[in-house]
């Protein structure tokens, strides 16, 4: 993603109001990429009400468009024509897959690619294609899948291959894409597989598997797949908020004066709600309130939020709780430092490997508001308790990662500060409507 250095005009940071109303949450993403992607494999139509309107989800779309799959989109809803089996149909003998900026649609495409009849070739932006992939290549290659790269990261080819054998495999890091990508390869093989995870990541691939009527158990970190030989089965689902999203107007509304804010439609799986878990059991004021939305495929609710007028506590993060929280790390050590105490995050090498090295960059930008912090190797140490003040550069810089991009603007709005941020584009990759979404929320036009 280029950054550019353009700052929104209708967003006003000075503004002096707080959070209020509702907010819509935007469709969870890392649903929204599984859902796409079992009902391609379907029998039948799936119908997906909800699906997250972002840049990252149109990857997966381009790409199952390329794969030969139909999608159709009409108002919130989309329709994808289930091709009833493993096997894609593309028109040509090799496909081009260009997927953007989008780990999750590379990840999951490595595991259901490995045993097709034709070459697919793989590749991404800049950032995409410095992000690691051997973790998934190596245990992929066990399995019987053929790829082809200089570097294991993209660009990168899959040769066409007739067989893939099930796995024994304990996963050596934590993650729900590598996880994932074992999990969709495994259901095409010839034995059965098992997985032991490291520790807890996002489950939602087991989830929806399972409601398509795959035969995925999954207890206490030990993932057991058999092979699927009839066909999934279309569903008509509709898509809980993204807490990953919701993540960012919670903060702001906790920090500003004179906010109430109610979340709607907020995921509650419990491998999602690391943050809310978190800052519950610090006293924030958050309440949670029964869903006023439609019922969604996972668990979801309300959440009333409301100025935090005393924060307390500090942020202690590790392999055990990390997966709970794994895109909110760059806002949680904004948020560390609005605590009274020093905040440690643990174990969290794996943030390096982002859409940019998140502990580097935003080290580097939250100390622009004076932030003291302590980089390490695998984490982060975050001495709360003393104010920030507004930037004294010219442009704070995203570095073209639209997590670290929100979490500036969030800084922002603590500190009243208004600063360009270059690479503010690069939000439209998770949450496009997130500065509008801001301003409704502050008080201003719709
Ligand atoms: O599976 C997924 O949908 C995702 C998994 C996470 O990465 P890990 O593979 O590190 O868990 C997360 O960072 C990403 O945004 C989405
Ligand atoms: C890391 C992220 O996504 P992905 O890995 O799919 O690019 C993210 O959304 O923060």
């Amino acid at each position: 993603m280029t950054p550019t250095t353009l700052f929104t005009t209708e967003f006003d940071p000075t503004i002096d109001a707080g959070l209020q109303g509702n907010y819509q949450t935007p469709g969870d993403k890392s649903i929204s990429h599984r859902a796409l992607l079992l009902g391609a494999l379907a029998q039948g139509t799936t119908v997906i009400h909800g699906l997250l309107p972002a840049a990252d989800i149109r990857s997966t779309q381009q790409a199952l468009q390329s794969l030969g799959v139909k999608l159709i989109t009409r108002d919130h809803t989309t329709e994808v024509i289930g091709q009833g089996g493993w096997q894609f149909q593309p028109t040509a003998e090799a496909v081009s897959l260009d997927l953007g900026n989008s780990g999750t649609t590379t990840r999951l495409l490595l595991g259901l690619l490995a045993r097709q009849r034709f070459t697919s070739h793989l590749q991404g932006d800049a950032s995409l294609s410095q992000r690691p992939l051997r973790d998934i290549i190596e245990p992929l290659s066990e399995m019987g899948a053929k790829f082809t790269t200089e570097t294991a990261t993209l660009p990168l080819m899959i040769a066409p291959n007739q067989w893939l054998n099930g796995l024994r495999y304990r996963l050596p890091v934590a993650s729900a894409q590598l996880k994932s990508a074992l999990i969709l390869a495994a259901l095409q093989a010839d034995q059965p597989s098992v997985f032991w995870e490291l520790a807890p990541t996002r489950d939602h691939t087991e989830r929806l598997l399972q409601l398509f009527g795959a035969q995925v158990t999954a207890t206490a970190g030990k993932i057991q797949v058999t092979p699927q030989r009839q066909p999934l089965q279309a569903q008509e689902l509709t898509i809980p908020g993204d807490p990953s999203s919701a993540a960012f107007m919670i903060c702001a509304a906790l920090f500003r004066p004179h906010s109430r804010l109610t979340i709607t439609n907020h995921s509650l799986n419990p491998t999602r709600t690391g943050l809310l878990r978190l800052l519950q059991a610090l006293g924030a004021p958050i309440t949670i309130l029964p869903s006023s939305q439609t019922k969604t495929v996972e668990p979801a609710a309300d959440l009333l939020v409301e100025t935090w007028t005393q924060p307390t506590g500090t942020i202690q993060i590790d392999q055990h709780n990390l997966g709970g929280v794994i895109d909110e790390v760059p806002l949680l050590a904004l948020l560390a430092t609005q605590l009274p105490g020093t905040s440690v995050i643990t174990d969290a090498a794996t943030l390096r490997h982002k859409e940019t090295d998140r502990l580097a960059v935003i080290t580097e930008q939250l100390r622009l508001f004076g932030a003291r912090i302590d980089e390490n190797p695998t984490g982060l140490v975050i001495h709360g308790g003393h104010a920030l003040h507004a930037p004294t550069v010219a442009t704070l810089n995203s570095h073209g990662d639209h997590r670290i991009a929100m979490t500036l603007v969030i800084a922002e709005l603590l500190l009243q500060a208004k600063v360009p941020i270059a690479g503010l584009d690069s939000i439209a990759i998770s949450n496009p409507t997130f500065l509008q979404d801001l301003v409704r929320a502050l008080g201003g036009p719709a």
